[in-house]
């Protein structure tokens, strides 16, 4: 059996097309969950010189996320990445909570519905796109790239107001700089891929690697500056739709560092003092003080412009194969769409009466989680579940993607799509909504998750009247477990018109 690392990084698949070149690859999601099958929920591994901690036990995972979360951090790592810096996904502790509670109001349900007339009209562009680039009523799209673009336009739109982000020649640039710094960041924590040329020695290509890193990070930084100094000239020039009409979450940010008056000891007095206050009364004013560094303007940026559209891509993608995989659902799903879209128009208020729709995208979640593993870093000694003691510096893996195939909590059938078990629920899936975490779970929650499933339920309700869809002869199946769940190839589909 090859070790976790090996598996992680995708190096045993050469040793196994070494002993056997007739044999398909397994595909890294498959070994690793076997690996854990056969380890046990609870182990340690190593990674070059750095051990981690694997748990996939719920009860243990509830003290980590909930119950003991201030004893830790995210793991170094996570902020050396050039990208994400000092925001709010990066950061811990004093540096965070200020910054959470500034972004809670930007990513409110309330907010969330006033951005889905938005998602909706981008959802149109990209299918009225796509169908121009059918032959004869059908042809094979990548629709791994298609929903990067998508879900590119809406973060883009939503968030920080621009039509340029979504514009084709500026998403290809972003996306490829993104794709290429996701790489690198991999190889980085989980080491050289399969390919790694023998011929290079481990230490000079580390150092390509930070380099291409450095070099991304630039690339993106710069980009982003540019667009946050159109805005900050917006206001100066004081243009009425710009600065009234617009108050998105470039605004929010931009605000807490143009601010006078603003100041990170406010916003942490407003967080710990006043005791007759109640926490959301405490977070409003703590957002109100909040007082964010330019740096920090700029990798709060960078973390929603990367959070907000790969992993929402990530999550269209993966429906897209299943509902490939599995053309009744795909079938069911359009009748639950034609039924509440009469006409094919989606109206926003519909999209919550998307049930099976909504239990798809679970089943998806659950399968192919966007994000596959959670990474803390254990800053004070602490004891979880009854006698596991976690020492200062201990890094700890939460393996998401296993834990939603565990076969002890989700049954027999726990490695195949069956969206009704969402029939009643998370709780009616599992029995216990910690062995569910595709969002993760606390205090360091997903804030954008309201966001990503309306975006998904709206594509997809805009996408199936218009088209049926296969998976393509090209496809292969290999997808990554580490930082994303990415298809490593892509997702080449035939797409084909649904004739009237
Ligand atoms: C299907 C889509 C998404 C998935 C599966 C997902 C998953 C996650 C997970 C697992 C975490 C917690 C990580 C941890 O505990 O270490 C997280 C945090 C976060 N997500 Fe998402 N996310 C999605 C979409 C979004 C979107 C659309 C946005 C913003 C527009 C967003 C912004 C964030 C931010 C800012 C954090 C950090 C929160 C904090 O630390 O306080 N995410 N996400």
């Amino acid at each position: 059996m090859p070790a976790i690392d090996e598996v992680l990084s995708g190096r045993n698949r050469r040793v196994q097309k070494q002993d056997n070149d007739e044999v398909e690859d397994e595909d890294r999601l498959t070994a690793v969950t076997n690996c854990y099958r056969n380890h046990g929920s609870t182990f340690y591994f190593t990674v070059g010189r750095t051990v981690r901690l694997s748990i996939a036990d719920p009860p243990l995972i509830k003290d980590i996320l909930i119950a003991n979360s201030e004893s830790y951090s995210k793991p170094l790592h996570i902020r050396k990445l050039g990208v994400l810096g000092d925001g709010i996904f990066a950061s811990s502790g004093s540096t965070w909570s200020p910054q959470r509670s500034l972004f809670t109001g930007a990513f409110h349900t309330k907010e969330v519905k006033s951005k889905i007339p938005t998602m909706i009209d981008c959802a149109h562009s990209a299918v009225e796109k796509w169908s121009r680039e059918l032959n004869d009523g059908y042809s094979e799209l990548d629709m791994y790239q298609k929903f990067a673009e998508l879900t590119l336009d809406v973060i883009g739109k939503t968030a920080f107001g621009t039509e340029e982000i979504g514009g084709a020649s500026e998403a290809a640039s972003v996306i490829g700089s993104f794709n290429r710094y996701l790489l690198y960041c991999r190889e980085l924590v989980f080491g050289p891929p399969a390919t790694f040329p023998t011929s290079l020695r481990y230490v000079q290509r580390k150092h390509l690697v930070s380099r291409g890193i450095a070099a991304e990070a630039k690339w993106l930084r710069t980009y982003m500056g540019r667009i946050i100094s159109a805005r900050r000239n917006s206001h100066h020039s004081g243009a009425a739709e710009t600065v009234s009409d617009r108050h998105d979450l470039l605004d929010v940010i931009i605000g807490a560092v143009d601010n006078i008056g603003h100041s990170e000891e406010g916003a942490k007095k407003a967080l710990n003092e006043a005791p007759d206050q109640t926490i959301s009364e405490k977070r409003k004013r703590a957002a109100e003080m909040t007082r964010l560094t330019e740096k920090q303007l700029l990798d709060n940026a960078l973390t929603v412009l990367l959070a907000g559209h790969e992993t929402t891509a990530s999550l269209l993608t993966w429906t897209i194969y299943l509902l490939a995989k599995h053309p009744l659902w795909q079938k069911r799903a359009r009748a639950e769409v034609e039924e509440f879209c009469p006409g094919g128009v989606v109206e926003p208020q519909v999209l919550s009466h998307l049930k099976l729709l909504g239990m798809i995208l679970l089943e998806s979640l659950r399968l192919f989680p966007p994000v596959p593993l959670i990474g803390r870093m254990c800053i004070k000694d602490n004891k979880v579940g009854p006698d596991l003691l976690i020492p200062e510096g201990l890094e700890i893996v939460i393996p998401v993607a296993v834990l939603h195939r565990d076969r002890t909590i989700w049954g027999d059938n726990a490695d195949e799509f069956a969206p009704a078990r969402f029939g009643n629920g998370i709780s009616g899936a599992c029995g216990n909504p910690l062995a569910f975490l595709p969002f993760g779970a606390g205090p360091r929650t997903c804030i954008g998750q309201t966001l990503a499933l309306s975006e998904a339920k709206a594509v997809l309700a805009v996408m199936l009247p218009l088209f049926s869809w296969k998976l393509s002869t090209s496809y292969r199946h290999s997808p990554d477990v580490t930082l994303t769940m990415m298809p490593e190839f892509g997702m080449p589909v035939v797409l084909e018109k649904i004739e009237k």
